[in-house]
């Protein structure tokens, strides 16, 4: 047997986490040994964000065509072909995939190994006969779909989000477990395709998201045809004639085709976690707030830790906090208040930061809450699409603190709020600003400038405004 690779650093796992952490090291000069055992990219350009936005791309147009002649322009019912619409989302994973290349990360300096990656002991790691004895691990093993324990599931065929980019053809209809953000994007996607789309979800749609914004989306999938129910888990699966069959607890659903979106689980099944003296629970390898687990020498980011925002965004995020501590051995604390997540339904969700309760326990009643809907926003108007949103907690002196926004672009525009949060910019700051006319980011200033409205209503500004109003004179 060869002797180790002793890098400063093993990377496990090339999706959105240990990709980011390897071009983060490679950066700053540390020698980086990257594992990875299936494909580069991991699950966001294979099987997650990549394919998805495509596939809800090809359907927004879908929809457009429907809507079209409520401007004035009639192109009829649309005609989907199902190969073209996958061949449009497997171009867009080629399209990104030299990115995430191993190609890309050798040119980069990294040493790219194509294998299963399992600790031996707390310091060394094996990738079938090579040994790996680095300085620092990061396990980015990131996360695989939960199977639910439902009697029947595994004698009948269902997709995940693992296979469901693959198809080649549309069933004619489709029950969905889970209205999560991967039930609820992929429902209103196949629906907007044609396919009769049954959701049952165990509590209620989207319950991470704020429940008026939530009630917004659910609405619109429903007035679009499709058959979201609520609170009503499932119980057994059964094959029947044509495809399977599910029991609710609001009664059976037949559908060609069964699709579970329940959640997720972490990867660690091939780690030998024990081995490397790594903690974890069932949601996850045990990580402290500097991504440091119970081995001190190893780092977890990403979707394989316990109790993490499963975002490739915060991935990212982590990853580069993990390499500024390896770097500086000076913890880089992750601190989650200006957050941000999107669901990319028509309307979007967003979420951004604190939510009114969790600022109100930090702040009492100097919180204020202000709001602007897209029914006033021209640019909304416009584009006959004026259902939703911004909302803005504030805290003490004004700071923005959190949003929730559902309505058009709700998830770009969540960058302007999360850009805020971070800058640590006051609500006086984005009243001010002079945004581009007609845009949807206009509400956010709209919102802004609620908060003015309200200091205009107190008796001693209005009376200030009297007396300035009467110091101009007459004529
Ligand atoms: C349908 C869907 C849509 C999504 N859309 C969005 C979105 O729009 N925006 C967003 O921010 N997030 C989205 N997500 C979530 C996002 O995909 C994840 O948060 C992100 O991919 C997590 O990255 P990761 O690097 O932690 O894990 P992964 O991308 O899962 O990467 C882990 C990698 O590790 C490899 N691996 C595992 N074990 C080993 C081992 N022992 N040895 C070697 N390699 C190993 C795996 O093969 C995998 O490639 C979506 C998820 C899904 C399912
Ligand atoms: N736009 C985005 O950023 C985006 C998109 C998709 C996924 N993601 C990430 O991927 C992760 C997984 O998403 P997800 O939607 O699969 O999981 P989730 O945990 O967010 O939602 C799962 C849903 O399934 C329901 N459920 C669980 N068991 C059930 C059962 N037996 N019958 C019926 N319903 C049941 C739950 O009530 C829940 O609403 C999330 O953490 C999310 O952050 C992000």
């Amino acid at each position: 047997m060869s002797a180790p690779l002793r890098p400063h650093l093993c990377v496990i796992g090339a999706g959105s986490a240990g990709l980011t952490a390897t071009a983060a090291a490679r950066a700053v000069g540390l020698s980086v040994v990257l594992v990875e055992r299936d494909r580069m990219g991991g699950e966001c350009l294979n099987t997650g964000c990549v394919p998805s936005k495509a596939l809800i791309a090809a359907a927004r147009h879908a929809e457009a065509v429907r809507r079209a002649a409520a401007f004035g322009v009639d192109a009829g019912p649309p005609t989907v072909d199902a190969p073209r619409v996958f061949a449009h989302v497997h171009g867009a994973i080629a399209t990104i995939a030299p990115h995430d290349s191993a190609e890309r990360f050798r040119a980069l300096g990294a040493t790219v190994l194509a294998g299963t990656a399992r600790f031996l002991d707390p310091r060394t790691l094996a990738v079938g006969d090579i040994r790996i004895a680095p300085r620092r691990v990061i396990v980015a093993t990131g996360s695989r779909p939960a199977v639910p324990d439902l009697p029947g599931l595994s004698s009948v065929p269902f997709l995940n989000n693992e296979d469901v980019f693959d198809l080649s053809a549309l069933p004619a209809s489709l029950v969905v477990l889970g209205g999560g953000p991967v039930g609820l994007e992929l429902a209103q996607a196949f629906s907007r395709l044609g396919v009769a789309v049954t959701v049952a979800t165990s509590g209620r749609a989207l319950p991470r998201d704020d429940r008026e914004a939530a009630a917004i989306v659910a609405a619109r999938l429903r007035r679009e045809g499709v058959d979201l129910r609520e609170e009503t888990p499932a119980l057994a699966v059964r094959a029947a004639p044509g495809g399977v069959e599910v029991d609710t607890t609001a009664g059976p659903v037949r559908a060609e085709r069964l699709l579970v979106a329940t959640g997720r689980r972490p990867a660690v099944d091939d780690l030998d976690l024990a081995a490397g003296g790594i903690a974890a629970t069932a949601d996850g390898i045990v990580v402290d707030a500097a991504l440091r687990t119970s081995n001190r020498r190893v780092f977890a980011i990403g979707d394989v830790v316990a109790g993490t925002p499963r975002f490739t965004h915060w991935a990212g995020h982590q990853a580069g906090l993990a390499i500024r501590t390896i770097l500086t051995r000076w913890p880089h604390r992750e601190n989650r208040d200006a957050l941000p997540w999107a669901t990319y339904t028509d309307p979007e969700i967003a979420h951004v930061g604190l939510r009114e309760a969790e600022a109100r326990a930090r702040h009492g009643d100097r919180v204020r809450v202000v709001r602007a809907d897209f029914s006033g926003n021209d640019r909304a108007v416009a584009d006959g699409d004026t259902e939703g949103f911004v909302r803005l907690v504030l805290g003490p002196r004004g700071r923005v603190l959190g949003a929730d926004l559902v309505g058009p672009g709700a998830g770009e525009t969540a960058a302007l709020v999360a850009l805020a949060i971070a800058g640590r910019i006051g609500v006086g700051a984005l009243a001010g600003m002079v945004a581009p006319y007609p845009t949807l980011a206009e509400a956010v200033r709209r919102a802004a400038l609620g908060a003015y409205a309200e200091k205009l209503a107190d008796p001693l500004v209005g009376g200030l405004m009297r007396l300035l109003v009467r110091l101009q004179g007459r004529g």
